[in-house]
Order: C-alpha cells, then structure tokens, then sequence
C-alpha cells in the first residue's frame, strides 16, 4: 500500500527542551494507528508535525509524499484531516455548515462562499455515516460533545483527506458517547479502505478494534511500534505507564487491569 506518512529521525526541541527524539515511523494507506503514551510523552506534538503544523527542529516528515520544509505547509494541511476537540467554533451554525467548513478550511463559512449540489450531498452522507442524520440542522451550541465530536470528524472528511488524525476524540465522553464514536470509527474505516489514521489517546478502552497499528512514546522516544497485537501487550504498555499491567483483547477491543507500579 501506498506511504501516506514517513518521519525520520526527527526530533523537536522547544525552549532548549528535548521533547521528541529520534522518532521515525511509517504510515500505509489503509492503517489505523493508536499513539499511545503518558501526559507529556510527546503525542500532540507528534500529531502536530503529522498534521504540517509545525516543522521537526532536525530529521524529515513527509506528509502525503511532500516533504516539510519543502512545501507551503498551508496548501499541504488542507489536504489532511485533523480532529481537534479544541475546535475554536462559537457561532450558533447548524451541524450541516460545520462539516461544509471542512472544504474552505475554516472555522466559519466564508463570506461569498457556496458550496455545490454535489459538496451538499457528500456533507449529508457523512453526517449520515457519523450518526448524526437526525441532526443536520441542529446548532452547534446546542449539541452535546459527542456530537460536537463526531461532527468534527465528519468536517474533517469533507475534502476526502487519505490521513485522518485525531487527537483524544473520545475525552468528556460518557459510555453511550464513546462506543457511538468508535462505531462510527469504524463505519468510517469499513466504507473508506484506503484511508489512514492516527489516533492518540491515553486509554486503550477507547481504539477502535480496527485498529492495525501502534505506537508507544515515552519521554519522547518510541519504546515501541508496529502490529497493534504485537505492540499492545500488557508488559510494553506496562513500561510505557509504569504500571504492573494485564492487557486482554476481546471482540476487537482492549481491556487493561492494573496489578500495581512498575
Ligand atoms: N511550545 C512548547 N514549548 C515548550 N514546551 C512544550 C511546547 N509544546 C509542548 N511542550 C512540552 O513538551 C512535552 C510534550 O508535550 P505534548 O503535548 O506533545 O505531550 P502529550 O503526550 O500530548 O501530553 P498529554 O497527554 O498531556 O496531552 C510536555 O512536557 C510539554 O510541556
């Protein structure tokens, strides 16, 4: 399958402080990665360079085959999806003019800005795939963070990116919440087969079980990264937290019991 990502040896040094090191790492069409670590091991920033946001302060990050450094990191960044829980939106738009923001990469519809019969279409299919069907023309202050959420993703496939990323999109859910957004995650993954994600989170309750691949980050190195089911074993997670971990996987999902500190 096609490179969607390609890092090399990078590292990110912010304020004289080390924070990535020596990270490298491969994305296919059609993977599905999990970055995992503890607060402060290095995953937003990860993300970030994954997204164009920021440049490496040394190594090369290919995004979409176009090399940072070398390209307008504007131009590149519209073609990828990024899910940012933090999204900036205030205004009062319905769910169905979020998800058109997607295509002008912008927070609010622009000004003379129409979108076609055919963008239209595609924004209510996803809505639909999302879950949201019944709330295309409801506002965005009155939804709950799970559909805040998942309107987002929708938002960020309007321009049909081959890499998705998504950094903690389960955080401030309740139970009904997450399993709609991973149910969603997968419908998602079932009906694009060549796209790619990158998923960070700090529970592993919450992958999806399509799941292909992981990477483990600790103190901004990669402790470990691969083949989900060879990486995600309770002794690597285990060093990743510190913590004496039992890690089972059922019906696709994980489970993790605490046995106590490393
Ligand atoms: N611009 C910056 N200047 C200085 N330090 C920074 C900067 N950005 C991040 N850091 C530091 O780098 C480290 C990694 O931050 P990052 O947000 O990537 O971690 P994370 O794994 O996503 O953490 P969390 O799980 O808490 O979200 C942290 O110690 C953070 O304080």
């Amino acid at each position: 399958m096609r490179e969607v990502l390609r890092v090399e040896d990078v590292h990110v040094v912010r304020d004289g402080k080390p924070i990535l090191q020596e990270v490298s790492l491969t994305v296919r069409a059609g993977e599905h990665w999990a970055l995992l670590g503890a607060n402060g091991a290095g995953k937003s920033t990860l993300l970030r360079l994954l997204g164009a946001l920021v440049h490496p302060t040394r190594g090369t990050v290919e995004v979409l085959g176009r090399r940072l450094g070398r390209v307008d990191l504007r131009e590149l960044r519209a073609q990828v999806g990024h899910v940012d829980p933090r999204h900036p939106l205030t205004a009062s738009l319905r769910v169905r003019d979020v998800v058109l923001t997607g295509l002008t990469n912008s927070v609010a519809p622009l000004p003379r800005w129409r979108p076609t019969e055919e963008q239209r279409d595609r924004a209510f299919r996803l809505i639909g795939i999302l879950g949201l069907g019944d709330l295309a023309d409801a506002r965005w202050p009155t939804l709950s963070q799970g559909q805040r959420g998942r309107t987002l993703i929708a938002r960020a496939l309007m321009p049909a990116p081959r890499l998705l990323l998504l950094d903690e999109p389960a955080t401030g859910l309740d139970l009904p919440g997450r399993e709609q957004l991973i149910d969603a995650l997968d419908a998602l993954r079932r009906g694009h087969p060549t796209l790619a994600t990158v998923l960070v989170t700090h529970h592993l309750e919450e992958l999806p079980p399509g799941t292909s691949h992981a990477m483990l980050l600790r103190e901004g190195r990669v402790l470990a990264q691969g083949p989900a089911p060879r990486v995600l074993t309770g002794d690597q997670v285990g060093k990743c937290f510190d913590l004496l971990l039992v890690l089972e996987r059922h019906d696709g999902r994980w489970t993790v019991r605490i046995r106590g500190r490393a």
